[in-house]
């Protein structure tokens, strides 16, 4: 469903609620009107009415005098002057040293995550009033210097909740397609990253600002501020303190803003964060799934791979040798090589865990886990990605795009669509490195029309949560299209979309490639998916290729007892009221991959020679390859499934 109604913004939330209100009011009137005291305040805060000392509240001094006969509204308002001053200083300093080193520290990790830590550690054991006292004692009087410092000492706070908040933001698949997209690292920061922690980023502040408030005040106190006779809040309350057995009420004045300012602070802090709560709780996730019913088509005769590596194919468009993946030092995906040619389909098959993702984001250069790619080539338009981030930077978005099977999560939510696409065509444009607004958006409206979303400009505007999970993957497709790619790898694209839904997407790829003439590398578990749109297929099973053909051979006669299990269970090739035969057991977890055939353990032919040693890849017909040891036997054998 599609509601078009716009979320209000989150300072519209926090006002909404009572004591938001109230906070952000208080705030808004003392910062104005101490800020303005020299306009506000009804005398200076130097002068003396010594006739009126220690005198209560009345028409000529609103809030009472103090033992000098000094107004104390005015000293009030002035005093509050050094205040504001020392929170912007000290919030200053601890938002930009605690935003930079969180993000950094969280997103680069390595040795950066390391050294941020480690120093935050040590700064929080510090005792951070007495090296205030200690700066004081080096600067006397001087409130800047003190404020820098507590600004300094606070920071680690902020850097620890910002990088585990970060943690989690790099691994979601909207960054990943921001990379893929071919942002840089600074780009993805600062639009995607930060704009999800602002709100806890205002929080944080909020409740510094109120520790500043009352460490300011207790520096005034102690008569380590504003140097007397200058006014501070501080100050005034000592003062107080002192006249207590002669005028109670004098700390009344002085005391209740300092209280209501540091509730304020603290009741604005929870307003920002409910509201924030409020506004992630609204975005809802993409339709159940369902399948679709193709029928079979013929298939394009390409160059195979050979085993072990062996020449990356010259002709092809992107060439894929030996390539290995590990997760947390455990290999998950080994020695896989395979082409993929110019506007050719190839789907990549298998069971949940075969590694079929980690392969097509490891020709990204995208491992998810904080895994790496260990070994191999990975050629694409002659240049070899493996290891090069330069070149991986250069081709992702503009050379080869990404969609991901969960569109929602792969949108930036806190962006209306057409603004991430504007983003998008922008960072692409290569004739014109300075697209104007204006001809970025007509791109935008062109390119939704291209993936058939009716009425592109409503939608353009509309966050990724105001959209169904069909129209998400289509402008997810639009964004992948954004810079023209020559590859378009998807995995398992319509796994989490309905099933007329599924069809509406595989037919809009179908097209999208026949217009464009882009190659598609498509992941999925899904026959009907390769049936209805691939030209050759590789079949992957606990980390390996353990077959390779175009598809009309292999749905005729698969040449690995695994594609043949795979193809046996898939519901839409079986007949009639037959009873679907399931493969037993399930794909082992890398840890557990046996030395020979990994297959083995689940498969109906096995023979000792299954485990005796690990399985090669052979070619037992021209441009076929199965990692199966009965190859030859299932061949003469040659019972068309
Ligand atoms: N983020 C991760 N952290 C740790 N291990 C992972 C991670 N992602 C994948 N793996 C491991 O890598 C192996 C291959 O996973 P992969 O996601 O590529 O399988 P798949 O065939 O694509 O399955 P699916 O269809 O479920 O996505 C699995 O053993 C999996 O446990």
């Amino acid at each position: 469903m599609n509601t078009t109604a716009k979320r209000p913004g989150l300072l519209a939330r926090v006002v909404r609620r009572p004591s938001g209100a109230a906070a952000i009011g208080w705030l808004v009137l003392l910062t104005a009107a101490t800020a303005g005291a020299s306009f506000t305040a009804p005398r200076g805060p130097l002068d003396q009415d010594l006739g009126q000392v220690l005198a209560g509240p009345s028409g000529g001094h609103l809030l009472g005098t103090d033992n000098l006969g000094r107004d104390l509204l005015s000293r009030l308002l002035f005093g509050g002057r050094s205040t504001l001053l020392a929170v912007a200083e000290a919030l200053l300093v601890y938002l930009v040293i605690g935003t930079v080193l969180g993000l950094a520290s969280g997103y680069l990790g390595g040795w950066v995550d390391w050294l941020v830590t480690r120093t935050a550690d040590l700064m929080f054991a510090l005792p951070g009033i007495i090296i205030v006292l200690v700066v004081l004692s080096v600067f006397p009087g001087n409130l800047h210097a003190a404020m820098i410092t507590f600004g300094v000492l606070g920071s680690p706070g902020l850097i620890r909740i910002l990088r585990s908040q970060t943690l989690g933001i790099r691994e979601e698949l909207y960054v990943a397609a921001a990379k893929v997209a071919g942002l840089t690292r600074s780009q993805i920061l600062r639009r995607h990253v930060l704009p999800r922690m602002t709100s806890m980023v205002i929080v944080q502040a909020a409740l510094f600002a109120a520790i500043v408030v009352t460490i300011q005040a207790g520096l005034g106190f102690l008569g380590l501020g504003a140097q007397p006779p200058n006014p501070s809040w501080g100050g005034l309350v000592a003062d107080a303190s002192q006249n207590i057995d002669r005028d109670p009420w004098m700390l009344v004045p002085a005391g209740i803003p300092l209280v209501i300012t540091v509730i304020a602070l603290g009741l604005l802090g929870d307003a920002i964060r409910d509201a924030a709560i409020e506004g992630w709780s609204v975005s809802k996730m993409a339709a159940p799934q369902g399948r679709t019913v193709p029928a079979p088509r013929s298939a394009e005769d390409t160059a195979a791979p050979v085993e072990g590596g062996g020449e990356p194919d010259a002709r092809a468009l992107l060439s894929v040798r030996n390539l290995s993946v590990e997760i947390g030092g455990i290999p998950v995906v080994q020695g896989v090589s395979f082409d993929v040619m110019a506007g050719e389909t190839l789907g990549v098959v298998g069971e949940s865990g075969c590694g079929k993702s980690v392969t097509a984001l490891g020709v990204l250069g995208l491992v998810p886990g904080g895994g790496r790619v260990a070994g191999g080539q990975v050629v694409f338009d002659g240049v070899d990605l493996a290891g090069s981030p330069a070149e991986l930077a250069r081709v992702r978005g503009s050379g080869i795009a990404y969609v991901s099977q969960e569109p929602m999560v792969a949108l930036d939510p806190t962006f209306p669509v057409g603004r991430q696409l504007a983003e998008a065509v922008r960072r692409h444009s290569r004739t014109d490195r300075r697209t104007t607004r204006a001809a970025a958006h007509r791109r935008v409206i062109e390119l939704l029309t291209m993936v058939n979303i009716p009425d592109p400009e409503a939608v353009a505007g509309r966050y990724p949560h105001q959209l169904s999970g069909g129209m998400a993957q289509r402008v997810a497709i639009a964004l992948a299209l954004a810079g023209d790619p020559k590859l378009l790898i998807a995995d398992e694209p319509t796994t989490a979309l309905d099933v007329t839904v599924q069809a509406e997407i595989l037919t809009l790829l179908r097209g999208l490639q026949a217009e464009t003439g882009m190659a598609v590398l498509i992941v999925t578990h899904d026959w009907g998916v390769v049936a209805d749109l691939c030209h050759r297929s590789v079949v992957m099973y606990a980390g390996q290729v353990v077959e390779q053909a175009d598809v009309e051979s292999m749905f005729t006669l698969p040449l690995h007892p695994y594609t043949a299990g795979l193809l046996a269970a898939n519901p839409h090739l079986a007949g009639g009221g037959e009873s679907l035969p399931t493969i037993p057991g399930t794909v082992p977890a890398p840890r557990d991959w046996p030395q020979g055939c990994r297959f083995a353990a689940r498969c109906s032919r096995v023979t000792d020679a299954c485990a005796a040693a690990p399985v090669a890849l052979t070619r037992p017909v021209t441009d076929r390859l199965t990692r199966c040891v009965h190859s030859q036997q299932l061949l003469v054998e040659g019972t068309p499934r």
